[in-house]
This record gives structure tokens, C-alpha cells and sequence, in this order.
């Protein structure tokens, strides 16, 4: 659903990504592990389309990202770590200029949708707040609403439980396992090594550029022969 081969990206004479490949299959969360500076946002951008790659090819369920942008826009939502956000706007007027984008949906399957993620995330009672005056747990509860809104079949999560309550992280947990659990495929990041060894399906973990290992948790303990070992321990052994 996701695959990702030889991907390249250079920002000047700086290799922030290098050769890195790896496929989502659907119904799977993927951890993207790695130290500040490792690559993970420079990935997701390539991804997304925000960037063009020095070389290598993206494919979202089939679509390659640079040379078929728009459809394969149509199959993803995307997270990111610092998220634009209309300040002038209500949350509910934002969601609905975002599901007006998506003229493939029907109006009341978005509906539905933005209805039960605004419940799900407990931003009903601030929906018709402007975003200006929302805290930054809000502000990321409100983008999450504006990715998942629209079903997409790939998910880009760059750091999405950051500032969220306890409350709301577990709830924004819950519906990424509900998502990958109707098949969706997730790319999630997080520094919480904790979180991703709960919550991913497989881990990658990249340092500077490139994807040093990938596979599962038990995969990992028994590839660094650290049985009951955390992840923690097994990627700062990695990294460190
Ligand atoms: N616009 C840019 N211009 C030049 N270098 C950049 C730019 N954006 C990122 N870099 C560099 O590319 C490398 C990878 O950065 P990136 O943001 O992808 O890392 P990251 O793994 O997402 O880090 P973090 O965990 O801190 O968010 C870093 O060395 C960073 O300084």
C-alpha cells in the first residue's frame, strides 16, 4: 500500500536521506524510529509530495507521487509535525473546507466521519471555537480530525500524540489501531520508544539518512539476541 525504494533527498551538499526503502502493508503500523535530525520528516515530505526526491520512487497504493501527484494525494492523510492551520476559521468550518477538497467522498459519508472524530477526540464542544484560540493539544487534535476525515487507505502520523493529554493520546491511539485495523497502512514517529513498542505492528529505525534495521519487536530481540529487552534499549544500542 505504502512502498517507498532507494529514496534520495539532498537538501545542498547535506544527505538527509539516503537509499531508503521499505514497504507498509495494509492494516500495519509502522514505527519510523530515529534521533532528531535522522531523516523521518525528510521521508514523510518525499512521501507526501512536499518535497521532490533527489531519486528514488514513492508509490501510494500504486500511485507514484511525482508523476501522478493528484491521485495519489487522494489516498493519504498526513500529519505533520508542524501543521498550517487557519487561524480565522472554526474547527468546523476548517473540516468542512478540507472535506470539500474531497469531491471523491460522498458529503455524507465526511459527515459522518468528522462528526465521530470530533466526538472520538472530545472536540465536539470546541468545534465551533475559532482555531486561533486553541491550546496546541487542540490544534493537533484538529488536524488529526482533518487527516482521518476522509478514510485515506495510507496514514502519515509525524509525531501525532505530542502535547495531547493522556486522555486524548489514548484516543488518538485507539483510532489509528481502529484505522490499520480496516486496513489502512500507517507511518507513525514518534521519540515515545515506549508508545511505538505498544502500539507498531514493525519498527524501521534510521540514523542519519539511512534505515539500519527493520522487523518486528520479538524480530529485533532476537536479531540483537536481547530477548525481553525494550525497544528503548535495543535502539539506543542501535543508534548509540
Ligand atoms: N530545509 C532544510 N534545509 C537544510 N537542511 C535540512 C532542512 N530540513 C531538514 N534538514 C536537515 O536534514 C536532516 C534530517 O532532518 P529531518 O527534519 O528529516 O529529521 P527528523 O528525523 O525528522 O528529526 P526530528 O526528530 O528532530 O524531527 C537534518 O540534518 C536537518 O538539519
Amino acid at each position: 500500500m505504502l512502498e517507498v525504494s532507494n529514496l534520495v533527498h539532498h537538501y545542498g551538499k547535506k544527505t538527509a536521506v539516503n537509499q531508503v526503502s521499505f514497504k507498509i502493508k495494509p492494516g500495519e503500523i509502522y514505527g519510523f524510529l530515529g534521533h532528531n535530525g535522522a531523516g523521518k520528516t525528510t521521508t514523510i515530505k518525499a512521501c507526501t509530495g512536499l518535497l521532490q526526491p533527489t531519486s528514488g520512487v514513492v508509490n501510494i497504493c500504486g500511485y507514484n507521487i511525482v508523476d501522478q501527484p493528484l491521485v495519489a494525494k487522494q489516498h493519504f492523510g498526513y500529519v505533520p509535525e508542524n501543521p498550517y492551520l487557519y487561524e480565522k476559521l472554526t474547527g468546523r468550518e476548517f473540516l468542512n473546507a478540507v472535506s470539500a477538497v474531497y469531491q471523491t467522498h460522498s458529503r455524507k459519508d465526511l459527515n459522518s466521519s468528522m462528526h465521530s472524530l470530533l466526538k472520538d477526540l472530545q472536540l465536539n464542544d470546541a468545534a465551533d471555537q475559532l482555531i486561533g484560540t486553541y491550546s496546541h493539544g487542540m490544534r493537533r487534535k484538529i488536524t488529526l480530525c482533518a487527516a482521518l476525515l476522509h478514510n485515506p487507505p495510507v496514514i502519515f502520523l509525524d509525531e501525532p500524540t505530542t502535547g495531547l493529554d493522556a486522555a486524548s493520546a489514548k484516543a488518538a491511539k485507539d483510532l489509528f489501531r481502529k484505522h490499520a485495523d480496516q486496513g489502512a497502512a500507517v507511518l507513525f514517529t514518534t521519540h515515545v520508544l515506549e508508545l511505538a513498542e505498544k502500539l507498531c505492528d514493525r519498527i524501521g529505525i534510521l540514523s542519519a539518512g539511512e534505515l539500519l534495521v527493520e522487523g518486528t519487536l520479538a524480530e529485533l530481540q532476537d536479531r540483537y539476541q536481547a530477548n525481553d529487552t525494550s525497544l528503548e534499549e535495543i535502539f539506543l544500542r542501535i543508534t548509540v
